[in-house]
């Protein structure tokens, strides 16, 4: 099991930050990954599965994971890639009286990885406000030749469990249907409704997807990335999933920004940005306060 501790932030455990409102978030250093987002007046809003840390070698169940520079098996590294197993440096953390932020990084070294030459610099800042948290994913090719990558932002949705799911606002696009192997065209109808095991790449950006989750109602606005997976296992794929609990499945939807079939290039010393911002809301009809989104990192060196 997992511990999710360490209220101090020390440069060496987890990473928490908080508002003077009362919203608060905890990001691991093992992957970057937000593992836990409670906004002022709310509950908690990512999933983590309580199996998490049970079967060595595999990443946190849950959060939100960064998937690069492959997505799932389509390539020669491990499935999701490479940034969800190391550990990240914390590089820079501040607070002001509506938001705080920090600043995660982690370097590899060409040839560092069998199947990757490519030496390339990860930054994730996370911008926390009372009712949004804001993610800045950064790649900077350090070395000397263009590459090309995947990337996702894996993001977990708690659900109530045991009911299905509505997300509203997917832009209708061709999607790949990965349990069936095919591409598909759009459901004109809208609502997304899921109450089955589903595992679709969009091609669409999640521009403003909404999705009521077992908290309330959460947005989530990407930029950078072209594309936008669905997955669950639902209930009836729980039971292959080693680090998830049976009845585990339906108590998620991983809605993630992506870029798979639509792979980004990278030229030496350039930089590739995505961003997620989830919003929450506690119930449709309250008021929330307007969230100002952050200036885009320009990743200085530090
Ligand atoms: O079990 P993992 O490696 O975290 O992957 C979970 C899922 O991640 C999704 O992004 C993929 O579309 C699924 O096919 C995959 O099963």
């Amino acid at each position: 099991m997992i511990k999710i501790g360490g209220l101090q932030n020390n440069f060496m455990g987890p990473v928490l930050l908080y508002t003077a409102g009362g919203a608060q978030c905890t990001i691991l250093r093992e992957g970057a990954n937000l593992v836990s987002w409670i906004p002022a007046n709310g509950e908690e809003q990512l999933f983590i599965s309580r199996c998490s840390g049970t079967v060595a070698g595999l990443p946190v169940r849950g959060g939100i994971p960064l998937v690069f520079p492959q997505f799932a098996e389509m390539g020669p590294l491990p499935k999701h890639g490479i940034l969800r197993n190391v550990i990240w440096d914390l590089i820079a953390i501040s607070s002001q009286p509506d938001c705080a932020t920090a600043t995660l990084q982690t370097e590899f070294r060409a040839y560092a990885l069998p199947g990757w030459p490519h030496p390339f610099r990860a930054r994730l800042v996370v911008e926390l406000q009372d009712h949004a948290v804001f993610l800045q994913f950064s790649i900077q090719n350090t070395g000397t030749r263009t590459f090309a990558f995947q990337s996702a932002m894996h993001t977990y949705l708690r659900l109530p469990g045991g009911t299905p799911v509505d997300i509203h606002g997917c832009i209708p696009a061709n999607y790949f249907d990965k349990q069936l192997q095919t591409w598909c065209e759009p459901a004109m109808s809208a609502p997304l409704h899921i109450n089955a095991a589903t595992d679709q790449i969009h091609q669409s950006p999640a521009t403003r997807l909404q999705c009521q989750t077992g908290a309330g109602r959460v947005t989530l606005q990407s930029g950078g990335f072209p594309e936008t997976v669905i997955w669950t296992p639902w209930r009836e794929g729980a039971a292959a999933i080693p680090d998830l609990a049976d009845d585990e499945g339906d108590q998620f939807i991983c809605i993630e920004p992506a870029a798979i079939y639509q792979a980004q290039e990278l030229a030496p010393g350039s930089q590739w940005q995505g961003r997620l911002c989830l919003v929450a809301e506690a119930a449709p009809e309250s008021e929330t306060k307007p969230v100002q989104e952050p200036e885009p990192d320009n990743c200085t060196q530090s």
